[in-house]
């Protein structure tokens, strides 16, 4: 099937300018750096390269070409700035901008010598898919997600692209300087670059799409005021916890601390204080834990503490440090200084993967209520006799 060239490349100015429109006016002023506007300014010059090499084709006017190349390799350059941009990473310069100018130059330079500018600028241009490869490799973090795999296809589709290129022009299968022939390469070669092109943007998108979802996921399982995880998750955890422990055999403890006397602390000083020592007691809390103990916020003024592989003499000298600790803090609060204690309440057992977390949770809770009663800013055991039931 005969296939127009002006066509092709009509279609790529088509494609690349709906999707980098779309792409920029999704990343427009993003409270969050995705680097989406980066990526959508980059494929407007794509599009503008290609209607400048189109325009050659027709006017035979060599500074439309050296214009359109330099574009092209700014656009790549973008879409790897863009990459890096979303991974918070400062790029090189070099790595950037050096491409670009070694395309102007060598595009200037060999302006009139086809058979030496096209492959010179195609070279650099599949070293800038080189690099974009490397960048999309290296922010991998555990597996790939799809995301990423669309990228990676599409990078090496391009790659693929400007090895194709340079494999025609070196057995003589195509006539590189006119670039309207619809020659079966040519035709090729630009219609793998489009549907890399696709897969590079919906690849970009879809990795944006799941570092939203995956921080939305992270989200719901804090707790807003204090940053530590909330009930659900930490019920999530525990529940995880017990089970290692049943198979393993090994004890298990957990912490019930709650504010004492918070209403007055609210009524006193307003409920912007109140929300001020939680977060400042969820702090002291978790500065006193080691990195495989859980803090959670189970709800109003109550934390719990989960103590994998921790006795409950062990967890009662930790509660003991943790209530001294909470009693030597101060929160400054409008000049003044909020005074604070907790009561803590602690149960351990070695599970034997038939309790409750719930029920567990009730004894470390009926225990901070006895340090209630005893008078507050204390440490309360539960009854030995319901320790391992
Ligand atoms: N500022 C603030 N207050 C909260 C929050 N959640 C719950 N509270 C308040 O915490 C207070 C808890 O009061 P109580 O249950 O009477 O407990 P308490 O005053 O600490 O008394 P004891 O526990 O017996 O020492 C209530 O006034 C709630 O409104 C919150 O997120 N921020």
């Amino acid at each position: 099937m005969p296939v127009d060239m002006p066509t092709v490349l009509l279609a790529i100015v088509v494609v690349a300018c709906s999707m980098g429109s779309a792409v920029l006016v999704s990343g427009w002023r993003l409270p969050r750096p995705d680097g989406l506007a980066l990526w959508g300014v980059g494929l407007l010059l794509l599009a503008l390269g290609f209607v400048l090499f189109g325009l050659h084709g027709w006017l035979d006017m060599p500074w439309l070409l050296w214009l359109g190349n330099v574009l092209l390799s700014l656009s790549y350059a973008l879409v790897l700035l863009a990459l890096e941009h979303f991974h918070q990473r400062r790029c090189s310069p070099w790595m950037l901008a050096g491409p670009v100018w070694l395309v102007a130059l060598l595009s200037w330079g060999f302006l009139h010598q086809p058979q030496w500018r096209v492959p010179a600028v195609d070279m650099v241009l599949l070293g800038q898919w080189c690099i974009v490869a490397a960048s999309v490799f290296r922010c991998q973090t555990g597996p790939l997600e799809r995301g990423r795999w669309l990228l990676l296809l599409g990078a090496s589709l391009m790659g693929v692209v400007y090895l194709g290129r340079l494999w025609s022009q070196v057995m003589g299968w195509s006539q590189i300087d006119q670039l309207l022939l619809s020659q079966l390469p040519q035709v090729l070669t630009h219609f793998a670059g489009l549907a890399g092109l696709v897969f590079l943007t919906l690849g970009y998108v879809l990795m944006t799409k799941e570092r939203a979802d995956a921080e939305f996921r992270q989200n719901a399982r804090l707790d807003a005021l204090t940053g530590v995880p909330n009930r659900s998750a930490f019920l999530d955890t525990f529940q995880h916890v017990l089970a290692q422990a049943a198979r393993g055999r090994w004890p298990v403890s957990l912490l019930m601390a709650d504010i004492d006397k918070f209403k007055v602390i609210n009524d006193t000083y307003g409920h912007l204080a109140g929300d001020a020592v939680l977060r400042a007691v969820a702090q002291r809390l978790q500065s006193g834990l080691r990195a495989q103990d859980t803090l959670g916020r189970y709800g109003g003024e109550e934390f719990l503490v989960l103590l994998p592989d921790t006795p409950m003499a062990g967890a009662r000298t930790l509660a003991q440090h943790l209530r001294y600790s909470v009693e030597q803090m101060v929160v400054p609060w409008e000049g003044q200084s909020i005074a604070v204690t907790i009561s803590v309440g602690v149960y351990g057992c070695i599970p034997d993967g038939v309790q409750d977390a719930q029920a567990l949770i009730d004894r470390a809770d009926q225990a901070m209520y006895a340090a209630k009663r005893a008078g507050r800013n204390r440490v309360e055991v539960a009854d030995v006799a319901l320790a391992c039931a």
